[in-house]
């Protein structure tokens, strides 16, 4: 795993931008996988303000959420396909059709699970994906304990990430405890990742990720399997960590 160390969230979101904008120059045809919760929105913020300012064109690109939660619909503030619309896609000119993410409302979610899976390899696969990490280590939706081999799926949320994801509900009682999640082998099937890292909060996830082993109690540590990672992470992560400049392997 690469790791470029930056400042604060400013400079990670807007070193995370310049890869991504750098990425959609070089191939307008980019299959993006894309994240939600609090960590990326500095960086779509940017990719708008770039789209805007340098028109930067999403017009031929296609997108794949990492996950949603079963039972809000797109409608619903809360939603992951309300998140993206409103963060970023009502924001540049990607086509609608193009975006796509799991169906939490889905009747028959086991299927809905294979469908999303199986539309993002018929399409060629994932080129870059952008991930954040829980407090636990959760990528995507997988929870701790969760299989390396899992695909896409219906997962339970273990009670931290439903007290962390509570700031953005009325009340803990609204929040979902299920969702639906990018498996770790979908998510590994990327070409290149790159995993953004901020915040005190997130000190203990990194230092286990960078100087922990690979297991299934802390499923990103499984990324370092992964040929092409880079984490972006700032001071305020990395003050559990000792690194060398460049490298956030142990060895
Ligand atoms: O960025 P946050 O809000 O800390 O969330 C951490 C991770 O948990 C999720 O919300 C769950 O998928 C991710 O989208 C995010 O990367």
């Amino acid at each position: 795993m690469k790791l470029i160390q930056v400042k604060d969230y400013q400079e990670m979101s807007q070193k995370a931008a310049d890869i991504v904008i750098e990425k959609v120059k070089t191939n307008p045809q980019i299959q993006l996988g894309l994240a939600t919760g609090g960590t990326p929105e500095g960086l779509y913020d940017r990719l708008i303000a770039d789209h805007k300012e340098n028109h930067t064109s999403y017009e031929q690109v296609k997108s794949f959420n990492l996950d949603e939660y079963i039972g809000l619909s797109s409608t619903n503030p809360n939603s992951y396909h309300y998140y993206m619309a409103h963060t970023l896609f009502n924001h540049i000119d990607i086509n609608q059709e193009d975006t796509n993410l799991p169906n939490g409302t889905a009747e028959n979610i086991q299927e809905e699970c294979v469908r999303y899976d199986e539309m993002i390899d018929k399409m060629g696969g994932i080129d870059l994906q952008i991930l954040g990490i829980g407090q636990n280590g959760h990528i995507g939706f997988n929870e701790p304990g969760t299989s390396f081999a899992s695909k896409t799926q219906v997962v339970d949320l273990a009670q931290s990430t439903i007290e962390a994801n509570a700031r953005y509900f009325n009340s803990i009682d609204e929040v979902p405890t299920q969702a639906v999640t990018m498996g770790i082998a979908s998510i590994m099937k990327s070409k290149e990742i790159i995993l953004l890292v901020s915040g005190v909060a997130k000190s203990e996830a990194l230092k286990q990720l960078i100087d922990g082993d690979i297991t299934e109690e802390f499923p990103a540590s499984i990324l370092k399997n992964h040929q092409n990672v880079t984490i972006i992470a700032d001071q305020d992560a990395l003050s559990k960590v000792h690194v060398q400049r460049g490298s956030a392997s142990r060895d």
